[in-house]
């Protein structure tokens, strides 16, 4: 039989035992098992990660400076030629899935490689472990190096493959994802018939846009007919209302009107937007243009795999913009918090089933514990006066992976076999 975990802080079951109408003997069936939150534990939704790259994960810290272009051809590419081999990406993509649900990353969603095989480790990987995740196969055509250039068939039918391997683990959690890696990569053709399979098995697509001011200009010479960035993809049928688009730095408010006509969003990326000096994503504009948008860590551009890192990039990317532009109101912490959390949800369109704790949505959830110990783990240092509120400002910008004790998706226990 499954067992309901009953979550209650420490105080609160002292009330419960001591008030004369607490009736707990119910907590000692087997149906149930008590959870009691020590003292500086809360309850968190869990953490929604909107773009990363699992298979860059390896490269993390490295190359930064570099412009998008530049750091593609020579880190991210050789290392993404290697995912040929699928013993090294079935290890990698184990130790990916750990590492993400261990930051807190109950939902992901994952770039792979061009590789059919491997990138269905990457989705096995995250079924075995408990993560809800969309997993997408790559698809790239022309402008990359030979060995990670598909002829537009094979990318089609490896794609199509992919989608039946994924939807063969019977796994509500898992699901595959239509991803050209961007339109610099994708040919008209290719594009097109993507947008046609995202329309026939009614999937999310996720692609890039208008990142970096070199790859808009190169996107334009390469479609020299579209209107814009965001045009190319609307005309291959890929703005759907489930379309992620990774960063959205430089995109115009036509775009940016067009993306939220069609029910596209955004995912946030301020951690590599920095390392890549890609610039400063507008999050205010973005929202006055109706765009849905959530928070990305984006490793390998990205140095960290944790949204709570993404949180605190938000909130200092948007902090140095209002340095510079008088009338611009950066991001509270009640605001990144719902962007790496309902945010992410929204942008999914998953917002019915997470994103917090509304009753009849599934429990996915961290246990957070701010405490300082003697040992200095969990990392901050709190005392027993804080609220929950300020300990939820502490998690934000001071907090990190040690402060996350449990972790759960969909009402199971997922963290239990996280020793990294
Ligand atoms: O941050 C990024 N990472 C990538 O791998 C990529 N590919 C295209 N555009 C990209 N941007
Ligand atoms: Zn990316």
């Amino acid at each position: 039989m499954s067992r309901t975990f009953i979550f209650l802080p420490t105080f609160l079951i002292t009330d419960i035992r001591e008030s004369d109408t607490g009736d707990v003997s119910f907590l000692n069936s087997d149906r149930y098992e008590l959870k009691k939150l020590a003292n500086g534990q809360f309850l968190c939704p869990g953490f929604v990660d909107l773009h990363t790259h699992a298979p860059q994960f390896p490269n993390q810290g490295l190359g930064m400076g570099l412009p998008l272009l530049d750091w593609l051809d020579k880190y991210t590419f050789p290392l993404e030629m290697r995912y040929k081999d699928e013993n090294f990406a079935k290890k990698v993509y184990h130790d990916v899935v750990k590492s993400t649900l261990k930051s807190g990353t109950t939902t992901a969603c994952y770039y792979g490689t061009i590789h059919r095989q491997s990138t269905t480790h990457l989705a096995k990987a995250a079924s075995q472990l408990g993560q809800r995740a969309l997993v997408g196969k790559v698809n790239m055509n022309r402008n990359s190096p030979a060995n990670l250039v598909e002829s537009t068939d094979s990318s089609l039918e490896d794609t199509e493959s992919f989608i039946k391997d994924v939807k063969a683990f019977e796994n509500p959690l898992v699901e595959p994802v239509i991803t050209p890696r961007f339109a610099i990569a994708c040919d008209t053709k290719l594009l097109r018939e993507l947008g046609d399979l995202a329309a026939k098995y009614n999937l999310h697509v996720q692609t890039h846009i208008s990142e970096n001011v070199d790859e808009i200009a190169y996107t334009k010479e390469l479609f020299p007919d579209a209107e814009s960035y965001a045009q190319v993809y609307d005309s291959a049928g890929l703005l759907t209302d489930k379309t992620i688009l990774g960063h959205g730095v430089h995109l115009t408010d036509d775009e940016e009107k067009l993306i939220a006509k069609r029910g596209s969003a955004v995912a946030h990326c301020p951690n590599s937007n920095t390392w890549l000096r890609s610039g400063i994503c507008d999050v205010r504009r973005l929202w006055r243009n109706g765009v849905k948008i959530g928070l990305g860590t984006d490793v390998g551009a990205g140095s960290v795999a944790s949204i709570i890192d993404a949180m605190r990039s938000a909130l200092a990317t948007s902090t140095n913009k209002s340095f510079f532009s008088a009338d611009y109101q950066p991001l509270t912490f009640h605001e990144v918090f719902y962007l790496a959390t309902l945010g992410g949800a929204e942008a999914l369109g998953k917002e019915k089933v997470i994103g917090n704790f509304e009753v009849g949505k599934d429990f996915d959830a961290l246990v957070v514990d701010v405490e300082k110990s003697q040992d200095q783990t969990p990392s901050t240092f709190t005392y027993e006066e804080h609220s929950v509120l300020e300990r939820v400002q502490k998690l934000i910008f001071c907090g990190d992976n040690r402060n996350i004790t449990d972790v759960y998706v969909r009402g199971r226990l997922v963290s239990t076999e996280l020793i990294i």
